[in-house]
């Protein structure tokens, strides 16, 4: 009777266990959570009045295939589909991005026509910027930073104004260390296959056909009504709580909660879990934990899969959710705005929550959300800045800055202030190379052992979701969507 053991219970976890069980090869899933609640860094907390606080991620891109309609079918397998809620592409939230700098709010272009207007803080209009890419060759190098390659490639204007908040809003990162390679693998392959002008190479990219491996009304759904972001009715804690339902009440699944697991052994093919100081068998592994995590509970034997997995790092992060009361509005409405690290290392962004999603607002009386996102790879700087570190002066810090970039003179009803650590792993340069050789090991010595989650290739809930399936087609040889 073979079993498979899952190591954590967040997104990947879950979707890895959910696929396993699709595959009908494992008779008995074994899923240790090492907390009392499942979706790890998802979290929807409901205060009273019915607010919604995403105190973790807050939206899924609405995007194609493989890893959106990967999603978009599971979702609807779930039986969610009637929960999704969306931004759609025309609606001032999709519209609007910013960014804050040289101490004012600017709109990111988001027509044709704006990139041949000079607009600040970029002091040339961007088109201008493409004729570098135009006549640029490909770079010979295996790897370089975010920020090297848009220099190279088009300005540094464009890197510190545009690409570093971007960084700091996916990867809470710094686009000075950030791999290109393995943080955006399409710019990559677009200056390879356009032979060096980026822009061709996307061009290229995106006439290639992917046919669907199934149906999707869903995802058929997000196209015609043209989505740009979506989210569930009750908050995106909807996802893992029905991937929990959902394995729960299959046969052969075991959820188990306050449960880390201590050590993890491999012998002759199989493997031993340690928890609560006894022994587990298992024919497979899947771990979706933290890499350095994972490397700490493997032995000496497997001593170089633990250096490499412990190479790979992680920041901490922030996230603090106000809630006004009434309408407070900001100066325009949209998605938020990020900063450059140039402008404040502290403060990562705002996300302006009810212009995203209302329905997530109180219903009893009107109230307004935000959140402000502190830290990440400038985390030292602000310790420097907020050296209590304590929930309230890091909500009292987050608060002013959200006052002065958006002119509010109100202070927030209610201020919840969420501390995460090693939250999101950092792909810095040479992150492809350390996977390489973690793979061709446990490759080389036959372990039954699947590596899926945000460490690895992608840290968005899209990404967590299709790799777990991609794995565990891989193991399985079943076909999954
Ligand atoms: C602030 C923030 C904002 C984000 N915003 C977005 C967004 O808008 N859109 C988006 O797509 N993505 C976003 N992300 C990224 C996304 O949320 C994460 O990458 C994803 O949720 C990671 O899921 P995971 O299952 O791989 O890992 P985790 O969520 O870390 O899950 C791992 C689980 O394993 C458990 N565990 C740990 N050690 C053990 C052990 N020894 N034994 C058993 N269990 C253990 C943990 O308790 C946890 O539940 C954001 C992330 C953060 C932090
Ligand atoms: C507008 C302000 C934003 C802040 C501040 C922010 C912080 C932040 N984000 C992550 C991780 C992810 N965010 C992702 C998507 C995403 N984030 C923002 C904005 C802010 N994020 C937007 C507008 C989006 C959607 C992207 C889009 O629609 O184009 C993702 C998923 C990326 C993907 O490929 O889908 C991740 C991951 C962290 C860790 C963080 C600060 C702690």
């Amino acid at each position: 009777m073979p079993t498979a053991v899952v190591i954590g219970g967040g997104i990947s976890g879950l979707s890895s266990a959910y696929y396993l069980k699709k595959s009908a090869k494992f008779s008995k899933i074994i899923i240790l959570e090492a907390s009392n609640r499942v979706g790890g860094w998802i979290k929807t907390v409901t205060s009273e009045g019915g607010a919604k606080m995403e105190l973790g991620p807050r939206s899924l891109r609405a995007t194609g295939i493989p890893a959106g309609f990967n999603s978009l079918c599971l979702i609807e397998d779930l039986g969610l589909s009637k929960d999704v809620i969306h931004v759609s592409r025309h609606e001032p939230a999709a519209q609007n991005r910013f960014i804050y700098a040289k101490g004012a709010l600017h709109k990111l272009p988001n027509k044709f026509s704006a990139f041949f207007k000079k607009q600040a803080p970029f002091s040339a209009p961007l088109f201008l910027h493409s004729f570098r890419d135009i006549l640029t060759k490909p770079s010979e190098l295996e790897d370089e930073s975010v920020y090297d390659f848009v220099t190279r490639r088009f300005h540094a204007e464009l890197a510190e104004f545009a690409v570093d908040p971007l960084c700091r809003g996916i990867f809470a990162g710094d686009c000075r260390k950030l791999s290109l390679h393995s943080c955006f693998p399409l710019l990559r392959e677009a200056e390879k296959v356009g032979g060096g002008p980026v822009i061709k190479g996307l061009l290229k990219i995106s006439r290639r056909p992917i046919p669907p491996r199934r149906q999707s009304t869903l995802f058929d759904t997000m196209r015609k009504e043209t989505w740009s972001a979506f989210s569930f009715r009750q908050g995106l804690q909807t996802l893992p709580e029905t991937l929990r339902d959902s394995l729960t009440s299959s046969q052969g699944v075991e959820l188990v909660l306050d449960t880390p697991c201590s050590e993890v052994m491999f012998d002759d093919g199989k493997a031993k879990i340690v928890i609560n100081g006894e022994t587990l068998d298992a024919d497979h592994v899947v771990s979706s934990i933290f890499a350095p995590d994972f490397a700490s509970l493997l032995n000496q034997e497997q001593q170089n899969l633990k250096e490499n997995l412990s190479k790979i790092s992680a920041v901490n992060a922030v996230v603090v959710c106000v809630e006004f009361d009434g309408q407070v509005v900001p100066p325009t409405p949209g998605f938020g705005h990020l900063l450059p690290s140039s402008e404040d290392k502290a403060v990562l962004g705002v996300i302006y929550d009810s212009c995203t999603f209302p329905t997530h607002d109180r219903t009893d009386r009107p109230g307004s959300r935000y959140t402000i996102m502190l830290g990440g790879a400038w985390f030292d700087d602000l310790k420097a800045v907020v050296p209590s570190m304590t929930d309230e002066a890091l909500g009292q810090y987050a608060v002013k800055a959200l006052q002065k970039h958006l002119g509010f003179t109100q202070t927030p009803a209610k201020i919840k202030v969420e501390v995460m650590k090693n939250c999101i792993p950092q792909y810095i340069i040479g992150h492809e190379n350390i996977l390489e050789d973690v793979f061709a090991e446990i490759r080389a010595e036959r372990l039954p052992l699947s590596l899926v989650g945000s460490s690895y290739r992608g840290p968005s809930i899209h990404d967590c979701m299709n790799n777990a399936r991609v794995e565990i087609e891989r193991v399985t040889g079943a076909s999954l969507l």
